[in-house]
């Protein structure tokens, strides 16, 4: 392996020969892949499964060419039947592939990986009915490789543990005082900062610490065996960006004062299965570019779609989130409480809300389809996967039964 230094520029391959933005990405990919080493050391013990090198390292498989297993072709829409089927029901494309021995299999490894991390001590078999696994598996229809769809089971497992042990569950030792340095502390696990000598042991001894980070950090080296550096990057950036919205709460909470629905839907809107989402091109081992993944329409397509499938948490939550002795903001209550109306009818009122999210994604993905990138169309149709894995598996999740 040549020796390069990584800030002499004149050692680093100039990319060279045809451009375009894919052709870019896979000549900066191989420019890149001797700096790589020098900055990335992957933690054992981190999920990972497979031999040969990292997926990052080899010509990702173009969407365009060669056999193509998974089409781009939108999926189709239908009216889902959802809870006990007496609401209003909720408008999301069909479930694309329930394949319940992936699904367990990647639960399995999940689970393996939890108890090394120590997240969920003593309540590992309430983790393992949770289904992740199963939740990864629908959610990611276009990959069927067990290690790629565990990167999303480790990284919802991951966000989850900080939800329910820092925002939401007073049981679990959630504080809203302590949430925000918890939360700090987060973006130091995924984005370990440069050397500071005896004050890094100290932190480093705190994320040892404390098995949330510890999963964190081992979900996010497992991802970056996966991707990009650009991809480790927008999942480390946009989890902090969710964070805001957690301090939002957390300040709402602690006063004691639920805010009006428009401000806490512009929280959610940036708390939502749109993170998750951002895994998509990474389970499917393939790279929506930076410049189309910030392209605004295509934004914010994933955002209708994040923030639908969120909506569809808030539907199934309700009851659990009621029930804490500081109740968590949930639109159904919000909706109730601004309206004076009952349960019911807020319900309705976010199902048709969640209705309008999925048929503004609808336009917007018509709208990009006049665009010429496979790429694109992949990772819409991934989003159009996610709400319906989400759907799925929210109705057949132990997570809210009460
Ligand atoms: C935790 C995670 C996977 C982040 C993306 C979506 C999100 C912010 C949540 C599902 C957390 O929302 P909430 O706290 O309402 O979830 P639960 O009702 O506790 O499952």
């Amino acid at each position: 392996m040549p020796n390069f230094s990584p800030f002499d520029t004149s050692a680093a391959p100039v990319p060279a020969g045809p451009t375009g933005l894919g052709a870019y990405t896979l000549s900066l990919r191989a420019a890149l892949q001797p700096y790589r080493p020098r900055f990335e050391g992957f933690e054992d013990g981190d999920g990972h499964e497979g031999s040969g090198p990292p997926a990052w390292s080899v010509t990702l498989p173009s969407v365009s060419g060669g056999e193509r297993r998974h089409s781009l072709a939108p999926l189709a829409y239908r009216e889902r039947e959802w809870g006990d089927g007496t609401y209003p029901p909720l408008y999301c494309p069909e479930t694309v592939r329930v394949d319940d021995d992936l699904g367990e299999e990647v639960n399995r490894r999940l689970v393996a990986w939890a108890e090394r991390t120590g997240i969920h001590e003593g309540r590992m078999e309430e983790f393992a009915a949770t289904g992740f696994g199963r939740l990864a598996m629908l959610a990611h229809p276009d990959s069927d490789d067990p290690d790629m769809v565990l990167i999303a089971a480790q990284m919802n497992a991951a966000w989850w543990a900080a939800d329910d042990y820092y925002a939401d569950e007073t049981e679990l030792g959630a504080a809203p005082t302590e949430l925000p340095p918890r939360l700090a502390l987060v973006t130091s696990a995924m984005d370990p900062p440069p050397d500071a000598g005896e004050y890094t042991v100290q932190l480093e001894e705190a994320v040892r610490g404390d098995p949330v980070l510890v999963a964190l950090r081992s979900a996010t080296s497992h991802v970056a065996r996966h991707s990009s550096p650009g991809q480790v990057m927008r999942i480390r950036n946009i989890t902090s960006q969710m964070y805001v919205s957690w301090a939002a709460y957390a300040a709402w909470r602690y006063l004691e004062t639920p805010p009006p629905v428009w401000r806490y839907l512009a929280a959610r809107q940036h708390d939502s299965f749109y993170t998750s989402m951002t895994l998509i091109d990474i389970v499917g081992g393939y790279e929506l570019p930076a410049d189309l993944f910030g392209e605004q329409r295509f934004h914010t397509a994933l955002m209708q779609a994040g923030t639908a499938s969120v909506l569809v948490n808030d539907l199934h939550s309700v009851a659990k989130e009621a029930a804490d002795e500081l109740p968590d903001s949930n639109v159904i209550l919000l909706i109730a409480a601004e309206e004076g109306c009952s349960i019911r009818e807020a319900t309705e009122r976010a199902v048709h809300l969640h209705n309008h999210f999925v048929r503004g994604f609808e336009r917007s993905r018509r709208e990009l389809s006049a665009l010429p990138f496979p790429e694109l169309k992949r990772f819409l149709r991934g989003a159009q996967g996610w709400m319906a894995g989400c759907l799925e598996w929210h109705g057949s999740t132990s997570r809210y039964q009460s």
